[in-house]
């Protein structure tokens, strides 16, 4: 049996997100070890050989490209490989390429390491956590999806923003697909404590409607803004790679919206993003925050949207 390291890292796909959050990870100090796999070899060493270069401004640590041989003891193995959206395609139009890329990479990965956690980047994310969790046969809480952590993040940014206000005292959650069926949880949404709708009246905010409208529209379309602006995203998510890393790693038990396969009686055989609580056993329990009967509506469509799609994937 190869014991776990819980200071060692990989991550599968070395592009954008990969090699961003490689470097977001190597300024975390979080790991001792991470090891990059690319179809691309030379991607992979090149991203090593550069973050390595900065290791005398940071603490020392291995950084390197590898092989799946290279993973079997890595306590977080972060899946990032496969095809981003084009300008005007969404998260669901990846479908067909990245599962493809996934019946490839996760076999790999089961093969050479049995108890690390998978944590799956690629989109669709939710659809390609559910076939990771089928593919590998790892149990449900150690295979689970970056999910709705960053729209989540953008959520908090455009509140703080609006309110002006410490992003990191709003609470707040997107929850559901991590793409066009997300749903923002205003009914629970506070500002230390404070209500969400008494914290506007108190900035002088009024149109309530409104501005809830226009932030959970533009959280909603951030990756199409940025995307048609600059190809991609990657520094959004690498943060959120680390933040959850972190949870996992130093074992905090933090709520974070990641992307798990739901067991409830209104919601199951699919993964989504509720509040879970994270730390070194990954999904280590759910937090069923309280949703409207409309959110629960919009929930439950959200859901169905995704199992339409893993109809089609699956059959
Ligand atoms: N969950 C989230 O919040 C976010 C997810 N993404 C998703 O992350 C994925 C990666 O995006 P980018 O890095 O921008 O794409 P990219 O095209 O820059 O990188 C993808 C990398 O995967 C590698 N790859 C492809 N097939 C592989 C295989 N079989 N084995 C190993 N490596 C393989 C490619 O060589 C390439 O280096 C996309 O699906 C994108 O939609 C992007 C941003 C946010
Ligand atoms: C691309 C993507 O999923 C995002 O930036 O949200």
């Amino acid at each position: 049996m190869v014991e776990m390291n819980s200071r060692k890292a990989a991550i599968i796909g070395c592009g954008f997100v990969g090699s961003a959050s490689a470097f977001a990870l190597m300024e975390s100090h979080l790991f001792s070890e991470i090891v990059l796999i690319d179809a691309d070899k030379n991607r992979a060493e090149g991203e090593a050989l550069d973050i390595s270069h900065g290791l005398p401004f940071s603490k020392p640590m291995q950084i390197y490209a590898g092989t799946y041989e290279d993973i079997s003891d890595a306590a977080v193995v972060i899946v990032t490989a496969g095809a981003g959206q084009k300008p005007g395609e969404t998260r669901l139009d990846l479908v067909k390429k990245n599962v493809a890329i996934f019946k490839s990479i996760i076999p790999e990965i089961a093969k050479y390491n049995k108890d690390g956690i998978l944590l799956v980047v690629a989109n669709p994310v939710d659809i390609l956590t559910y076939v990771a969790k089928q593919l590998s046969g790892f149990p449900s809480n150690r295979v689970f999806g970056s999910g709705t952590v960053l729209d989540t993040a953008r959520l908090k940014y455009l509140l703080s923003e609006h309110l002006g206000v410490d992003s990191r005292s709003i609470h707040a959650f997107i929850i559901g697909e991590h793409g066009d069926s997300e749903i923002a949880a205003w009914s629970s949404a506070n500002v230390s404590g404070v209500p969400l709708h008494k914290f506007c009246e108190m900035r002088g905010h009024y149109n309530h409607t409104r501005a809830t409208r226009e932030i959970a529209e533009g959280v909603k379309n951030s990756a199409y803004e940025i995307i048609e602006k600059k190809k991609a995203t990657y520094y959004g998510i690498a943060m959120s790679v680390r933040r959850i890393c972190e949870a996992i790693v130093r074992d905090e038990k933090s709520i974070l919206p990641v992307s798990s396969i739901q067991n409830t009686e209104e919601i199951n055989g699919v993964a989504l993003s509720m509040p879970a609580i994270v730390g070194k056993q990954g999904v280590e329990g759910t937090v069923p925050i309280e949703l409207n009967a409309e959110e629960k509506a919009a929930l439950k469509e959200s859901a169905d949207t995704l199992k339409a799609v893993l109809h089609d994937v699956l059959e």
